[in-house]
């Protein structure tokens, strides 16, 4: 279980131009959980990954990952339990190793360093068995610079990257936003089949309202640095766009104003 509770968070605190981004945010995170977390421009919702993965500090509040408070800890650290992938291919692999050596790299991250060298001799084959997953033939490239394979093929790479060394938690910052609609879609097919064969702890942004309903078994939106919609996957099972968007407008008095959002 992963819980947030109080969390605030500030940029630019004590001047004219102070924003509270994230604005006591409490929340229950179960076992399992796959969130699709959605949003107005500037919600918070990339504030709110990053102060889980420990990128920025919070100015109140506490984050637990099973019980463990890891509020005071770097973001390397909180990296061992994290799996982390941003829209951009090129920040999520290392453009200049081999698949080989990008995937040996998320591997240590999850090991204890008297581990490491045990497990090394089984590599090859632990790669090859995680790349078979993801039906790109990728197993058979492991030698191939990373540069060289396309956008889709690195965030589906990252992707096994981000989940190779069994994290607590997955988050997903808009991770097929800046891929072609077929990548895109291909992108989020590995998702859901990584996300739910290891039934893993999963919290992805989307500014795509239909995945949101779509994907995951709970639905949460933010707005102005809260939580301002919850769903399980019972109250989200027959939502509609529409009703989604209208149920924002009454919550928050205010009209939806993501573009990005209303024109996916
Ligand atoms: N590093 C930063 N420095 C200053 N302000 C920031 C920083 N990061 C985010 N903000 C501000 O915090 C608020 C929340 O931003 P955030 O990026 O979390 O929103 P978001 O919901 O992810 O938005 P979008 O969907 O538009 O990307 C915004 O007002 C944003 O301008």
């Amino acid at each position: 279980m992963i819980s947030l509770a109080g969390i605030d968070k500030y940029f630019f605190a004590g001047t004219p131009n102070a924003i509270k981004a994230l604005d006591n945010i409490n929340l229950t995170i179960k076992q399992g959980d796959f969130i699709t977390l959605i949003g107005s421009n500037g919600a918070g919702k990339s504030t709110l990954l990053k102060a889980i993965a420990g990128v920025n500090n919070v100015d109140a509040g506490t984050i637990e990952i099973e019980g463990k408070d890891v509020s005071g800890l770097a973001e390397h650290v909180r990296a061992r339990d994290i799996g982390r992938i941003d829209q951009d291919p090129m920040a999520s692999t290392s453009a200049e190793l081999s698949i080989e050596e990008n995937l040996a790299m998320a591997y240590i991250r999850g090991q204890k360093r008297g581990l490491q060298k045990a497990v090394s001799s089984r590599r090859t084959t632990i790669f090859q068995e995680a790349l078979k997953v993801i039906g790109l033939g990728l197993e058979n490239r492991l030698k191939v610079p990373v540069g060289t394979l396309s956008g889709g093929q690195r965030q589906a790479l990252a992707l096994v990257m981000a989940t190779i060394a069994r994290p607590k938690l997955l988050l997903l910052d808009e991770h097929t936003a800046a891929l072609d609609p077929n990548a895109a879609k291909l992108v989020m097919k590995i998702t859901e089949q990584i996300v739910s064969s290891s039934k893993l702890t999963t919290i992805m942004i989307t500014h795509n309202m239909e995945q949101a309903i779509k994907y995951g078994n709970r639905l949460i939106m933010m707005h102005r640095g809260r939580i301002i919609i919850d769903f399980d996957a019972n109250e989200k099972k027959d939502l509609t766009v529409a009703e989604l968007v209208n149920k924002f407008t009454s919550i928050s008095g205010t009209v939806f104003d993501d573009d990005r959002v209303l024109l996916a």
